[in-house]
């Protein structure tokens, strides 16, 4: 017999997670199943926070969907890194544990272009405490002037174990000194919804284990929450446009009484959706899939935060070594830079866009520090030491695609995010990149600099010599079912339901019109508490509440 549910859930990402267990956890307690393509990802191993980037890394590693982009024509085809997290957790088990929000001014934009409240900041920060559970406590107080997060702000009850790491790296007051001394300010919160200035975002990290959207909201499931890993689901079946359950790759059919909810993040939830006939009618003509709903806007908006990186050589400090499973956050700021704003690229932008742009939590460029030696040609040696940053775009304008490689479910799409193919995301990263030199000049590191890598020096042509040949993605891409107001330009509504469809939804950053200038797990999570709370609302589940048991608050520290 077929086993059936009140609810299926597709993905057990950063939205997935929290959807399915805040279901589950409604007074009415309805059915629900979590159905995940990868494994329990139960090795205690793999949820350290130290060793989380070779695990998440090494070749064939089953925590990873191992993707990479179609070569990338303003970047003399390289194909570029596109990982993603499969398992219990998803992205959120192999991704770098940095946690930041954004700026209330990108929800606020967000809820004006959907004409719903709920998407808008005040709502946004109300659901975020029921995420966070943030141990402020620093390890260096003689920061604070750099780091005070002010307990009104912040939540120590939510799901999710946020901290500002154990031990930070011995030169971290140094960045903020230089970027007080190249004319930034300081931010002591960048987690409050104005992220400007040079500041730390928490991560979610507590006692070495990294935190994850299944250690926060799927250790202790309860008896109606059935969480199904290895499940990797080929299409989701319907009866005319009513989505009735689910088919995995290997033939299992699971049938969902009241909907079906795809949360396989902003790659596999437009091929998941293609598969099943939504999509694009012209694409799913190419490979004989039925169409079920035409929908031109699933897989098209593809939206990521690139980012390339300068730095110097440093003569070492024999005194300041960094212990090899320090826990340090990194240094982050986000800045506007004038060059940008005054350059004829940003002016031929659309007004609405430009406008955005000019609000005053809106930066142009990030910048995180303590990079990795990777990124150049460059060994450290007994003397000398290396200090780089990356400057990341903010509101790119490139919008790239992903789309079906064939109908067999096992292959990966073709995922082509056209990165740089704007001018103005080419200007922004070069003016970043400068940025990034100018601040590496300051006083604080003159006099201790070596040498320079990355551009031979500031000019127009060197920066984009460096960046064509060092350019990688953040792995924040948002945006390929995107939420708006009809079928035409959208392919949810702003309660997440597909146009055109019933009873199927998208939940995951797929759905963000654009993608929020933050690193955007904190999106996604907040995505699955307010999706939650609109089927809860719909189908009279009771109020969605915070499943306590899970929950160790941290109260005494905040
Ligand atoms: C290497 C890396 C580093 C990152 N670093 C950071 C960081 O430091 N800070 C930050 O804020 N963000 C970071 N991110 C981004 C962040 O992790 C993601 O934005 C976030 O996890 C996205 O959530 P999601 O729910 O949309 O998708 P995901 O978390 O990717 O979850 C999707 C889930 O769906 C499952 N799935 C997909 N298809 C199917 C299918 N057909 N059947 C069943 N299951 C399926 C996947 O296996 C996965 O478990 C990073 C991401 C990566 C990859």
């Amino acid at each position: 017999m077929e086993e059936s549910y009140d609810f299926i859930v597709v993905g057990a990402g950063a939205s997935g997670a929290v959807l399915a267990s805040r279901l589950a956890h409604t007074p009415v307690a309805p059915s629900v199943l979590l159905a995940e393509a990868g494994s329990s990802n139960s090795d205690a191993a793999n949820l350290s926070a130290a060793d989380r980037f070779t695990v998440a890394f090494a070749p064939n590693s089953p925590l990873n969907w191992g993707y990479k982009t179609v070569p990338q024509n303003h970047l003399s085809g390289q194909e570029v890194d596109y990982s993603r997290g499969k398992g219990l957790g998803g992205s959120t088990a192999i991704n770098f544990c940095g946690w930041t929000v954004g700026p209330k001014d990108d929800y606020d934009e967000w809820a004006d272009l959907v004409e719903d409240e709920r998407f808008g900041w005040k709502n946004v920060d109300r659901v975020l405490k029921r995420v966070e559970n943030l141990d402020a406590t620093i390890p260096d107080t003689t920061m604070r002037k750099q780091l005070n997060a002010k307990s009104k702000e912040h939540s120590n009850s939510g799901n999710l174990h946020l901290s500002y790491g154990n031990a930070w790296v011995p030169d971290i007051a140094d960045i903020f000194t230089a970027a007080e001394q190249s004319g930034h300010s300081i931010n002591a919160d960048v987690n409050n919804g104005n992220p400007i200035g040079m500041g730390i975002g928490s991560v979610c990290i507590a006692n070495g284990i990294r935190a994850t959207s299944a250690s926060a909201y799927l250790s202790q499931p309860p008896s109606n929450l059935k969480i199904l890993p290895d499940a990797p689901i080929a299409r989701i079946l319907f009866e005319g446009k009513r989505a009735v359950g689910v088919e995995t790759i290997d033939g299992r059919r699971l049938l969902a009484r009241k909907e079906v909810i795809v949360s396989g993040g902003a790659l596999n939830t437009p091929q998941l959706l293609m598969l099943s006939g939504i999509g694009p009618a012209e694409e799913l003509k190419k490979y004989n899939i039925p169409t079920v709903a035409n929908l031109p806007m699933v897989g098209r908006n593809l939206q990521d935060h690139c980012f390339s990186a300068a730095g110097v050589v440093l003569k070492k400090d024999p005194n300041a070594q960094v212990s090899p499973d320090s826990q340090s956050p990194t240094p982050m700021g986000w800045f506007k830079l004038p060059s940008v704003t005054s350059s004829p690229e940003f002016q031929s932008l659309p007004l609405r866009t430009q406008k955005h742009m000019y609000k005053p939590t809106i930066p142009a460029v990030e910048v995180a520090t303590h990079s990795p030696a990777s990124f150049f040609d460059y060994e450290p040696t007994e003397t000398t030491t290396h200090f780089g940053a990356i400057c990341l775009i903010m509101n790119p304008q490139s919008r790239g695609t992903v789309t079906l490689r064939s109908s067999n479910p096992s292959d990966t799409p073709l995922i082509d995010p056209k990165f740089l193919t704007h001018p103005f995301d080419r200007l922004v990263l070069i003016e970043g990149v400068r940025e990034i030199m100018r601040i590496l000049s300051a006083p604080v590191y003159a006099s201790r600099t070596v040498q320079k890598l990355g551009p031979q020096d500031d000019s127009d042509e060197s920066i984009w010599d460096s960046i064509t040949g060092n350019l990688r993605s953040s792995w924040h891409m948002s945006g390929t079912a995107c939420m708006g107001l009809n079928a035409e330009e959208a392919v949810v509504n702003s309660s997440f339901k597909v146009f055109g469809l019933e009873a199927c939804r998208v939940v995951d950053l797929s759905v963000c019109p654009f993608v929020i200038n933050a690193h955007t797990q904190s999106t996604a999570y907040v995505l699955g508490e307010i999706a939650a709370e609109v089927l809860a609302e719909e189908y009279g589940l009771g109020e969605v509440r915070i499943s306590e048991k899970v929950v160790q608050s941290s109260k005494e520290k905040l």
